[in-house]
Parts: C-alpha cells; structure tokens; sequence
C-alpha cells in the first residue's frame, strides 16, 4: 500500500482545528510536509470558524524532524536550493505570531525540526515516554528552526545547551518536570486535552480566572464590615516599639523601618540588643546587596531605629509590638507593664501565633486596644499581616493597624481569634496528611515531588511555615526541634483530628535537625541544590513499625493525584471549619492569606477558589472514603458535607442560596 503522505486539516464543532502531519514512519518534515503545514496554518489563520490550532503527527509519532533524505540528495548534487527556506516564515510568521493559539500534542517523538515546531507553539501536551531533543549536531548541523533560541528559554541555558551540544534527548516526563512539557497525559486523552488547552488560551484560561480572582480578592481585603465603613480615620503611626529583637522582633522592626516609622526596639540586656541591631542592620544590608535598596536608603532607615533596655521611650509611642518567646506569663506581665507606661491611645499588639490574645490580655483593663499582629518570617520580604481582633479589639485599633500594615507594603487580611488564627489553623493538615502518607508507605521524596509539581515552592518534608509558630509543618528548614515544641498546643486544641507521627521525633533521635545541622531528609550542602538523604530511610521505617497503620502491612499504592488529594483535602477541609466558624470574613480572605502566607500557587487562585474548581461534592465523597479507609483524620467536616449535598460552592457567603 502507498504510503499517506501529507498535512490535513480537520475543524471540530468545538472551533479548534486540528493539523496532523503524515509522513510515515516517523512524519519527518519532507518539503511537501512543510508545504503543506504552511498552508494548512495560513488557512486555519483566516478561517473565521477557527478558534483554536491543535499540532500533531499521525501514527503516534510527531515528529522524526526534517527530512534527512534532502540533505543526503544536497550532498550528492550539490544543489543548495533543494533545501526549503521556511523557517522564519513557517515556524516564527505562521505560527508564533498566530493570533490563535496553538498547541502541540505530541506522542512518540519530537525530535530536530519536530521538536522546533512544537516549541513554536504556545503550549505543549504530551504523553509519557514520549523522546524530546534536538539530536542535530549528530548530522552535522546546527537546528536551524529556531530550537537554540527556543529550547533554553524553556529549560534553561545549562539543561539547553546540554541537551543540544550533547544531542541528549529527555523523556516526556522529564520535560513535564522541566518545563518543556506542560501537561502529561495517557495516550487516549491527548487530542481532547490539547483541545481544551488551545480553548483555555483563547478564550479565558483557568489561570488567567485563577489570577484574576487573587487580584480582587487583595483588594477585597481592605474592606472590614463596621471597620472601614463607619466613617472612622485611621490615625498617624509616627513611633512604635518592639519588644523582642529575635528573628520576628528584627524582621518587624525592618519593615517599619523601610516605611521611615520610627522603631524603638526593646530587649533584656545588652547583649541580646546588640543581637537584635545586627539583625536589622544584616537585614538592610540585604537588601542593598541584592540591589532592592539604595545605600542611603538603608542608611536612612538605620537611622530611624533606637535600642533600648528600658521602657523610658514608650511615652509616646503610637504602638507596640510585642514579639517576645511564646511564653503565657511573661506576655502577660509585659502587656501589664506597657499598659501602665504607655500613652492611653497607644495600640497594644502582640506577635503571637499560638497564645490566645484574650490571655494574653486578662491581666490589663485595656482589652479594647489589644490585638493580634501576626506578621510571617521574614517580616521584612514576607507580604501578609494577619490581624487578628478579638470581640473586644476596637474597630479604631484594627483601623490603624490595617493602615499601618499598608504603609509598611504588607497585605492585612483581619482574622478572628483562634488557635492557629487563619493560616496556620487552615495548613496544621498539611504537614500532618504528608507523615500519615508515608506511614502508610509511600515515599516521602516522592510526596514533595508531587506536592512541587501541583505548585507550591517546596514539598512539606522541605518546608517550613513561614510564620514564627513552625505550626506542624516539620520540614528540614525549619529544625524539627521547633516543631515538637508547638504540637502539644494543637493537639489541645484540634486533638480529635490529628494524626501523630513519631517520624520527627525518630528524625531528632538520629541527629538530623534539618537545615540547621545540614542533615534532614535531606543533605544540605553550602552552594548546593539540598540532595534526597536515602539513609533516612531507615528512620522511615522504624516509624512505619511503630505506627503500623500500613493495612496488612504492606505499602499502599497511590497515584499522584491520590497523592495531593490526601494532602490538601484535609487542608480544605479545615478551611471549611475556618469559614464556619467566622475566623475570617470571606472566604477569598483565606485565598490570599493562602498564596501570600504558604505559597500556595496564586495561579490556581488560592486554597478555597481551587477547592471549589474541583468541587466541594467530590472533595466530600473523597475525604469520606478515605475517612472510611484510614480513620477521623479525614473526616469531612459538617460545613463541606453541607455544601456538598445543597450543590453550593464552598465560597458562597452563608446567607446565599443553593445553586442548584
Ligand atoms: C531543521 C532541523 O533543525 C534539522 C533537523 O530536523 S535534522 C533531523 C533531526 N532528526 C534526527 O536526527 C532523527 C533521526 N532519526 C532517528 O534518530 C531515528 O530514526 C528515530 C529515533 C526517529 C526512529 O528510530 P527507530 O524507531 O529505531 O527507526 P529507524 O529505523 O531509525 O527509522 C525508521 C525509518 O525512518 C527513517 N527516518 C528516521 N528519521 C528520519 C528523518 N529525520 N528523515 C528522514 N527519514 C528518517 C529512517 O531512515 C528509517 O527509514 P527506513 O525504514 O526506510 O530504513
């Protein structure tokens, strides 16, 4: 049979029209393929029914890339104009200045001028196994289809020019991870999620809903019901001092220092103020050397800031900050002690992020002027501020610290009083989900793997919250010692759904502290990426003994998607809790503290607006069965079973009605 040769065009109902090339066995790009794909591009570009382009190869290849026959001809003749001039006008007029987006769905291979085209197009899908690179260099040639500009742009200089200089090719996976691939999906769902992903970028894409949503959601932030609607002003904040000169103390004292607000900072002897001055100051030299401050900048705000063992200054202080250790009674006895030597006005805030505020403050008469300023390490870079009120907090005093918080470029977001408040309280799951996991037998590198790939920064075994509490979130950056420390005031609080892992405390027992000791989970080396410690995992498996939560003790099998529903479910689960229970105002307050407090990817709009692209029903139906399978820790909460079964969005406001 002869073989099919050339480029077809089919449009779907859907307006996307797909272009398949097909020159068996590996579609290589013979001039009539690039004819035929400059004019299949030119037609779909006019054709009005055309919304969208989708680029494949037929035979479950795309691409062997150009036709190596040509050049062999070329060398036999020596006629030069046997090779086509296309390019710039194929790949960078036709396609990469198309007005509709393109996208590539490639199968089998993209190899040479394949793989250009693909990277011509707007996004690529792809299905695993898939062999990507430029193998040019192994004929002789340079790839001439633009792949030297466009390939390290997506993965890199130094992964680029490997892979070229090398002629090394990479598996789809290994693009997924690097960028080259931006989803990865079996074989029979890859002409319909090309499909979506050619619709998503020409109509309105999830991202761009996602980003859009985190944009407002910011600016609705600013707006307190029976705060910012009573005609109140907030008042100048001129001075304000702050107590305790640790890593929160010098972080908070920086930021207000940039912002020209004179700081008093106050510690217990001299040595302990040195230590806090040279913070502040390591942290404004910082800046300057990472070029975000000028020298005289720096110098200015230096200027501003004045230590002090006593409190002979806080006469006329506009506000305190209290950020001492995470201790009751000597909170207690310094806001009995600010209370009496402070002007009557002046705003009393504590730094906490586990006492109650309303202990903190049983022993004043000034609970009207006491409130939460939960600021994230390091205060100085970290954007968000919780504030939090209690029912006795005075709307002027959350006024001036919402404005005070803007002046010093912070996001307020005004939360009510609990253990945790907002943030913490919402993410205390998170860590916890990840220890069950890998109790349960899944690999804990794996786990940050796929919590990375779903978007936030580094997975729980590496992180730390950036919030002083290190809440639960025992990742090696934060020295697992800190993490125990807190767990017992959790467990009081939330105990009835808490997994107990002796992982950290198995993890202390073996010497390894995270970062702090160059040893966690994983090996951390000065001017090295940190490295995955196989040796830990012999820890693992004592835990896993000691646990034995493993059903009939052997490992479980989960797929990734499995991966990050058993960890950010309960996550929104506890969500759930936070917005029943009122600790914030709306529920996109909680998507902005999310993205901005934990790095939760603001391109899926925070924790509740993902939450509610997946569905509340399904998130219900799932953490029942696994609530079924591994105990309480999964339970639904009465909020997302109730929301589930009215068909309602988790972010509707309470008083809306049902959707459905
Ligand atoms: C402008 C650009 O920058 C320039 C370029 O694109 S230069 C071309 C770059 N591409 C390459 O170097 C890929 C070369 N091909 C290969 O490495 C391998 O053939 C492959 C990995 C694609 C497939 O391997 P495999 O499945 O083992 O099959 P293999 O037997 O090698 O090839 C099957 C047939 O396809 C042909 N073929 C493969 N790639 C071809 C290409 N690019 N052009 C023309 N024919 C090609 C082979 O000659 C062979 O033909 P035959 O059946 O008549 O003998």
């Amino acid at each position: 049979m002869a073989k099919k040769i050339g480029v077809t065009m089919e449009v779907g109902n859907d307006g996307v029209a797909v272009i398949t090339i097909s020159n068996p066995p590996v579609n290589s790009l013979a001039s009539q393929i690039i004819s035929g794909l400059k004019e299949k591009f030119q037609d779909a570009n006019q054709r009005s029914d055309v919304k969208a382009i989708v680029l494949t190869g037929n035979g479950g290849r795309f691409s062997g890339g150009f036709d190596i026959n040509v050049f062999q001809q070329v060398h036999k003749t020596g006629d030069i104009s046997l090779m086509p001039e296309v390019s710039v006008d194929l790949v960078c007029n036709l396609m990469e200045d198309s007005r509709k987006p393109l996208v590539a769905a490639v199968e089998g291979l993209a190899l040479g001028g394949g793989l250009e085209l693909a990277m011509a197009c707007h996004a690529r899908v792809a299905a695993p196994k898939a062999q990507l690179g430029l193998p040019e260099l192994t004929l002789g040639i340079i790839p001439g289809f633009g792949g030297t500009q466009r390939l390290p742009r997506l993965v890199g200089l130094e992964k680029g020019a490997n892979m070229i200089l090398l002629s090394k090719s990479i598996s789809s996976e290994e693009g997924r991870k690097l960028g080259l691939i931006d989803e990865l999906v079996p074989p029979g769902d890859l002409l319909t999620t090309s499909r979506k992903w050619a619709l998503d970028i020409a109509l309105l894409s999830d991202t761009a809903k996602a980003l859009v949503h985190v944009f407002f959601a910011q600016r609705a932030t600013s707006k307190v019901p029976k705060v910012t609607d009573v005609g109140l002003k907030p008042r100048p904040m001129k001075k304000v001092a702050v107590i305790g000169g640790g890593l929160m103390g010098s972080g908070i004292a920086t930021a207000l220092l940039l912002s020209n607000i004179r700081v008093v900072l106050k510690e217990i002897n001299s040595e302990y103020l040195l230590k806090g001055i040279k913070s502040v100051e390591a942290n404004l030299k910082g800046l300057v050397s990472r070029g975000k401050l000028t020298q005289d900048k720096a110098s200015k705000a230096f200027s501003l800031l004045k230590g002090v063992l006593d409190y002979s200054e806080f006469k006329d202080v506009d506000m305190v900050i209290e950020a001492v250790i995470e201790n009751i009674q000597l909170k207690q006895k310094i806001f009995k002690e600010i209370e009496e030597v402070c002007p009557p006005n002046c705003i009393l805030a504590s730094n906490t992020s586990t006492i109650d505020l309303n202990v903190i403050g049983e022993k004043t008469n000034s609970k009207d002027r006491i409130v939460g300023a939960h600021f994230f390490s390091p205060a100085h870079l970290m954007t968000l501020l919780e504030i939090v009120r209690t029912e006795n907090t005075s709307a002027q005093v959350i006024l001036d610290l919402m404005a005070l918080g803007k002046a010093i470029k912070k996001v307020p977001v005004v939360v009510g009083n609990c253990i945790g408040f907002a943030v913490n309280r919402t993410f205390f799951p998170y860590s916890q989900a990840a220890h069950m996991l890998v109790n349960l037998g899944v690999d804990l590198f794996r786990v940050d793997s796929v919590i990375t790939s779903f978007g936030l920064p580094l997975g729980p075994f590496q992180y730390i919250s950036p919030s002083c509490l290190v809440v639960l979130m025992l990742g090696d950056l934060a020295g697992h010692g800190i993490g125990i420390a807190v767990k017992d005031i959790y467990a009081k609080a939330y105990g009835d759904r808490m997994f107990s892992s002796p992982l950290t405390e198995l993890l202390l027992k073996s010497g390894r502290n995270g970062k702090i000791n160059g040893r966690g989970y994983y090996i951390y080396e000065k001017g090295s990426k940190p490295k995955p410690d196989s040796s830990v995992l012999s820890v693992v498996e004592e835990s896993r003994k000691l646990t034995n939560i493993m059903p009939g003790g052997k490992p479980i099998s989960v797929s990734d998607k499995e991966i990050v529903e058993m960890i950010l479910f309960p996550v929104v689960n506890e969500a759930c809790r936070v917005l029943d229970e009122g600790v914030v105002i709306r529920a996109s307050d909680l998507d902005v503290a999310s993205v901005l407090g934990m790095s939760f990817p603001s391109y899926r709009g925070g924790l509740l607006f993902w939450a509610d692209t997946v569905g509340p029903k399904y998130i219900y139906e799932r953490l029942k069965r696994l609530s079924e399978t591994y105990g309480g820790f999964f339970k639904p909460s009465r909020y997302l079973e109730e929301r589930a079964t009215k068909g309602m969005l988790l972010s509707e406001p309470k008083s809306s009605r049902s959707r459905l």
